[in-house]
């Protein structure tokens, strides 16, 4: 069998690709008019991540447009919280709700069923690795523990996840528990995602950046440590990203103690910094959302930095967070000739 010629896994095996491959966080969403087109017919937005069709549409929809190096899985990191029957539901205008999860409920959790909800997705990620070109590298993902956590404890997104950090002081027991019934799981769901065919797969940890120094270890970096050994043991040939944001200068011990092969940088990592971290491995990130929306002298400025500072070594060019609803599909375009030095 002939290995196909995907960048970003020659990326994630330490090599430097000139110029770097790229794919943009939530590049497949609202920014996009056949997005929107889609998701109309789709129904609600979960309905959306459990069709194989529509859901193979819109992640292949970027890569049409874009010819983006990867394409990253249309679902989302809250199918776990419920396929745990925590009755998620996403509103327009509200973002993702879902029933707050006590003590009680963590110890009645049961992992039973769980791949078997998720058959879809499964279905959706073969699917992509038959449709996709040869040398698009695609991405399956989760979110990590403590992220996913959050949503199910405050029942809905808040912006310094405080009561996921009070439970967490004021019923440790439980929380450990469901930490670690998230990082089973998260392994076993990432194990299918490989077998359906993703090529490599990414932890989402968006919310890592509000949890002090013990906790950053305990929530954050042991559970992912985990879900990677075990995916690992069972996978020995498996590449993963782990994205913290937020981590600041706890990125260099989280490479380290979570065995990513890549870490993702979000938009405020100093470029000094990402060097440094570089020098252990390969990073992924962390041009500014905001600048994409701004275009022009922002944009160029901008990702002229990060191809100085960081493309000599091992680079996945991305955003250092998702690109928002506000963004213009131009920009995006201008993003992409601008990396893959075309004019
Ligand atoms: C925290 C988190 C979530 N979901 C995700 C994270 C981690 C990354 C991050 O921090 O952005 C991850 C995610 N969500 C989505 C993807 C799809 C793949 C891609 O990146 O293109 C991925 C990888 C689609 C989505 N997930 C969601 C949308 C928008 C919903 C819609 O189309 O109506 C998309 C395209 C909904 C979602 N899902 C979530 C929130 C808070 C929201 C509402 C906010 C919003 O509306 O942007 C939870």
């Amino acid at each position: 069998m002939s290995t196909p010629n995907r960048k970003i896994l020659d990326v994630l095996n330490g090599k430097t690709v000139s110029p770097p491959p790229i794919w943009l966080m939530r590049q497949a969403g609202r920014y996009l008019p056949e997005y929107r087109e889609t998701r109309k017919k789709a129904g609600s937005f979960l309905d959306l991540c459990y069709s194989p069709e529509f859901a193979t549409e819109v992640t292949l929809q970027p890569i049409r447009r874009y010819g983006f190096d990867a394409a990253i899985l249309f679902s989302d990191i809250l199918v776990i919280p419920d396929a745990l029957k925590r009755n998620v539901t996403f509103t327009e205008g509200h973002g993702p709700q879902m029933d707050p999860i006590d003590p009680d409920g963590i110890y009645g959790l049961s992992a039973d069923g769980v791949l078997d909800h998720l058959k879809p997705v499964m279905e959706t990620v073969s699917r992509l690795r038959s449709e996709l070109p040869q040398e698009t590298t695609l991405l399956g993902f989760c979110g990590a523990p403590w992220t996913v956590a959050t949503y199910m404890i405050a029942g809905h997104g808040t912006p310094d996840q405080a009561p996921a950090r009070l439970f967490a002081y004021r019923h440790p027991e439980a929380f450990q528990r469901l930490l670690d019934i998230l990082a089973e799981i998260s392994a076993d769901y990432l194990v299918a995602q490989i077998d359906a065919g993703a090529d490599a797969v990414q932890i989402f940890d968006s919310w890592a950046g509000v949890l002090g120094e013990t906790e950053f270890e305990a929530f954050a970096v042991k559970p992912v440590r985990r879900i990677i050994a075990s995916v690992r043991a069972r996978r020995p040939q498996a590449k993963v990203i782990a994205f913290a944001k937020g981590a600041g200068i706890l990125l260099k011990r989280y490479r380290q103690d979570t065995n990513a092969d890549a870490i993702g940088l979000d938009w405020s990592v100093p470029l000094s910094f990402a060097a440094e971290l570089q020098k252990d491995g390969p990073v992924q990130g962390n041009l500014d959302p905001m600048r994409v929306v701004a275009g022009g002298v922002p944009l160029r400025d901008g990702i002229d930095a990060i191809l100085q500072a960081l493309g000599q070594g091992p680079l996945i060019f991305n955003l250092g967070h998702g690109i928002t609803p506000q963004a213009d599909p131009a920009h995006v375009t201008d993003l992409v000739n601008q990396v893959r030095n075309v004019r």
